[in-house]
């Protein structure tokens, strides 16, 4: 017999195990979810309240597929989002009644340790391969490398990804892969982490009707064969669809008029005097006993509900009293914050350098800049002495600070806007931390800040013929024009973080910044402001910015009407300018950091 080489014996090992393991992967703990006394009411813009749900009891079965169907408005959305702990008291939002798994009340921290939620928008790092995003995912779930490459690889097979697997996924303006592609990537990224079961809010909007089969029966293969419990909304779904439905919820007006079996729905419906016609879809035809815009049906609401009370109810406690009472463990997976940081801030790089045009637009920007105020302003600096060289050279040097401030804003404030519901969706999905996502971003900026101005400043300062006494200037130069870029992309991060909407943020922030230019020192001589207005100066990083830049130039310049420091009215000094943008600078980050932090706690 031919002997089995140790390398042989240990790949036999290895396959072994892997194979044990993804049998013990999908052999899984099955969940049952449940909710009981479920009310939600929502104050509109008029102060009155209106109930959303009503009261509800519900039971989600572990291996099973479970739809919630109903009429637009009826409450599906609200319902889901309250399964998977997303919705919590607010001024405006009252909550009661309480979610359990296996009989074990949960809340938003214990969710993600044994369920996830795909939202019904495909929020996806957009300049990522399926496979990088479901490795980000595996590399801060998993410590165990093997088990990281055997949950990825997985994924993907499970998903139907091999094709497109290394392809972008792309967005609005990237392309890449298809929109069913993109479903199946948003399902991936959350069955990475193995959850025992998953919601899904209408995972099948925008989809063809045989892409949206294929991913119900994909789901549907996850709760049968993999034992996961898989609750969704849907809207019409095809009479193909409805055959894979184990269980099947309507809701009417924020209450149940059906929640038990698909196999029984028909002739419960008919057993109440409501019968589906021959060879149609069910469930077409309860959309079409259910919505609101007929009379008739308002009028049969009533009968809906009773009976619901009469049948259903007691029997969907009976089966919360049932439910698994098998101890499920809320695993938690700790990676350090260093190791997100790292991770994050990688992601984030590779992020930029694929999308190009995000690249060359700073890099181009910076370049153009240097070339366009080099020429526009050429030769000034060589001359010296009359007021009229000292008056374009204040000119230039206050446009600079300009400049910088805005060139480094918006591209954060932009990008930031692009990238805010990933970092929401995974935030809740507990990947990481908001103070990683924030440390990991800004590791990626701060470089731009550093590189940017450099390019610009170097090309700028032999064409305008700035102050080059000696080494020191120049490079103090430089260094309070990184740090004016870096206060600007401050400011645009921290308008990013504040503002929920991208048009809010990019139309406050001029509005806000033209009274902190006013104020710095350029347009009006601080010498002559109302004490009452003119404290603004003090807040304005621009105008330290400027102080500091100009007073570096002028140093060892003479004029013939004397120190241009003095007529400028600066009252602080160059090194306790740069001191103060220094504190500006992370003060701003603590506060972008604090609104991040803030606009995580609004989104739960
Ligand atoms: N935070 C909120 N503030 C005000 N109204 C809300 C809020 N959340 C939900 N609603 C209202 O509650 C009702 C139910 O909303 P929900 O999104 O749950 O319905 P839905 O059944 O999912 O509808 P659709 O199928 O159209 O998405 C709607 O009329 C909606 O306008």
């Amino acid at each position: 017999m031919q002997e089995i080489t140790i390398q042989q014996q240990i790949e036999i090992a290895r396959l072994n195990e892997t194979a044990m393991s993804s049998k013990s992967l999908r052999s899984r703990k099955v969940v049952d979810l449940a909710f009981k006394n479920i009310n939600y009411s929502v104050v509109d813009t008029k102060g009155q309240s209106r109930q959303i749900l009503k009261n509800l009891d519900g039971f989600c079965k572990g291996g099973e597929v479970t739809a919630i169907l109903g009429a637009s408005g009826a409450g599906k959305t609200s319902l889901l989002n309250i399964l998977s702990a997303r919705i919590s008291n607010t001024k405006t939002a009252r909550l009661t009644g309480k979610v359990f798994v296996n009989n074990i009340e949960y809340n938003s921290e214990t969710f993600s340790n044994f369920a996830a939620y795909v939202m019904q928008n495909d929020v996806l790092f957009e300049t990522l391969s399926p496979r990088e995003a479901f490795e980000f995912v595996a590399n801060l779930k998993y410590t165990d490398p093997e088990l990281k490459i055997r949950r990825v690889e997985e994924t993907i097979k499970t998903m139907k990804l091999e094709r497109c697997q290394n392809a972008m996924i792309g967005g609005p303006n990237l392309k890449g892969i298809s929109g069913g592609e993109k479903k199946r990537t948003s399902i991936g990224f959350e069955l990475v982490t193995n959850p025992c079961c998953i919601l899904l809010d209408e995972p099948t909007s925008g989809l063809d009707s045989f892409t949206a089969f294929q991913i119900i029966h994909e789901l549907t293969l996850l709760a049968h064969d993999q034992d996961r419990t898989i609750v969704f909304t849907i809207h019409q779904p095809s009479s193909d669809i409805y055959l894979l439905f184990d269980r099947i919820m309507l809701l009417v007006q924020g209450k149940f008029i059906y929640q038990g079996p698909r196999s029984n729905l028909v002739d419960y419906f008919k057993g109440i005097g409501f019968s589906c016609p021959d060879h149609s879809n069910p469930l077409d035809y309860m959309i079409s006993i259910m919505h609101q815009e007929s009379q008739t049906n308002v009028d049969n609401f009533q009968t809906y509900f009773k009976e619901y009370d009469n049948y259903w109810a007691s029997n969907v406690l009976k089966e919360i009293e049932q439910s698994s009472k098998s101890q499920i463990q809320f695993k938690k997976v700790e990676t350090s914050t260093l190791y997100q940081i790292n991770l994050i801030a990688k992601r984030a790089l590779k992020s930029y350098f694929r999308d190009r045009l995000l690249i060359r637009q700073r890099f181009g920007m910076a370049l153009f800049m240097g070339l366009l105020i080099g020429g526009t302003f050429y030769g000034i600096g060589s001359t010296q002495g009359t007021y009229v060289d000292y008056s374009s050279l204040a000119g230039l040097l206050f446009f600079l600070c300009m400049n910088m401030t805005f060139s480094s804003l918006f591209p954060v404030v932009l990008q930031f806007a692009t990238e805010r519901d990933v970092f929401l969706r995974e935030e809740n999905s507990k990947l990481y931390t908001t103070f990683s996502y924030f440390m990991g971003k800004s590791f990626v900026e701060v470089p731009f800040c550093l590189i940017t101005p450099i390019i610009q400043e170097l090309i700028l300062y032999w064409m305008v013929g700035l102050n080059h006494m000696n080494g020191g200037i120049v490079v103090t130069h430089i260094f309070i024009a990184v740090l004016t870029c870096l206060n600007g992309n401050s400011i645009g991060l921290m308008a990013g973080c504040a503002f929920n909407d991208i048009k809010a943020a990019t139309g406050f922030v001029p509005l806000a910044l033209l009274p902190l230019f006013a104020f710095s020192g350029f347009y009006a001589n601080p010498k002559q402001f109302y004490d009452w207005i003119g404290w603004i100066q003090y807040v304005s990083p621009i105008k330290y910015s400027f102080e500091a830049i100009a007073r570096n130039e002028f140093q060892s310049r003479s004029y013939d009407f004397g120190d241009p420091n003095d007529v400028l009215g600066f009252n602080v000094g160059q090194w306790e300018s740069v001191g103060i943008l220094i504190a500006f600078f992370l003060v701003i980050r603590m506060f972008a950091f604090m609104f991040l932090h803030s606009l995580r706690q609004k989104q739960q």
